[in-house]
C-alpha cells in the first residue's frame, strides 16, 4: 500500500494503525503528535488500510463532501493542503469549525453537495474529491461536483448501499451507483469496505476527459 507523505504506519499499544500527526478530534488513540486514524470510524482510513490506491498527497488540495464533524476531514487536512469540508447540517458544522478552528487549512461550508452552484465561488480546482455523502443519489453528487476536479486529479468515494435503497440487495446497488459514477469519471477500482465498514464499497475513480 502506498501511503501519501504525513500518513505513516504507527503502533498504538498493541494496534498498529495509519496514523497522522495532529490534534485529537473523536477520541483516538494518540502517541506522542500521531493520532490514530481509525478504519472503523473513517471510510477513507478503510480504503488506505485496506491497500487501495488513493492517489492522495501531502501537497493536494481537496474537496471533502459530506464533512459532518471533521472526523476524516480532519485527518485529510492533518497531511494535506486546502481542504474545503462540505456539510449541509448545522449540528455536526458547529463540530467542524471547533475543528477548522485547530487547522488553518481546513474551510469548513455548510452547503448542500447537489447545489455546487452555492460553493463555485470558493473553491479551486481540487486534486482530490473525497465524498462520504450517506444519501440517496450518490452517484450524482459525484458528477455534480465533477467540475472542481483537476483532470488528474482523483475521485475516492464511499457508497452506502443503505442509503440508495434499504431493502435491494447492496450488490445492486453498487452497481447502479458505480454506473451513474461512470457517466464524468473512469472508475479505476472499487472495494468492499468491510470489516470495517458494511454495505459500503470503496470507489476509486479518474475524471473522464
Ligand atoms: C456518514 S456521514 C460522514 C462522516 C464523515 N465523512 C467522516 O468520516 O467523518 C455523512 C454526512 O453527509 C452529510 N450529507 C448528506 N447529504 C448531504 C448533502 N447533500 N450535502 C452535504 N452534506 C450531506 C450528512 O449530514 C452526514 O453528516
Amino acid at each position: 500500500m502506498s501511503l501519501p507523505d504525513g500518513v505513516e504506519r504507527h503502533a498504538f499499544g498493541g494496534t498498529t494503525s495509519i496514523a497522522t500527526r495532529g490534534h485529537p478530534e473523536y477520541g483516538e488513540r494518540t502517541d506522542g503528535e500521531w493520532r490514530r486514524w481509525d478504519p472503523h470510524r473513517s471510510k477513507l482510513g478503510a480504503m488506505l488500510e485496506i491497500g487501495m490506491e488513493t492517489g492522495l498527497t501531502a501537497d493536494q488540495k481537496a474537496l471533502y463532501l459530506g464533512a459532518a464533524a471533521g472526523t476524516t476531514a480532519s485527518h485529510v487536512a492533518d497531511f494535506g493542503g486546502p481542504t474545503y469540508a462540505v456539510e449541509f447540517a448545522p449540528r455536526p458544522t458547529r463540530d467542524l469549525l471547533d475543528v477548522a478552528e485547530r487547522r488553518p487549512n481546513l474551510f469548513p461550508l455548510l452547503k448542500d453537495a447537489r447545489k455546487p452552484e452555492t460553493y463555485a465561488h470558493v473553491v479551486e480546482p481540487v486534486d482530490v474529491l473525497v465524498q462520504d455523502v450517506a444519501t440517496r443519489g450518490q452517484g450524482r453528487v459525484a458528477t455534480l461536483n465533477r467540475q472542481f476536479l483537476r483532470e488528474d486529479g482523483y475521485l475516492l468515494a464511499a457508497i452506502k448501499a443503505r442509503s440508495e435503497d434499504v431493502t435491494a440487495d447492496p450488490e445492486d446497488v453498487f452497481d447502479d451507483v458505480v454506473s451513474d459514477i461512470g457517466d464524468a469519471y473512469d472508475v479505476v477500482a472499487t472495494e468492499s469496505l468491510a470489516p470495517y465498514h458494511d454495505d459500503h464499497l470503496g470507489v476509486v475513480a479518474r475524471p473522464r476527459r
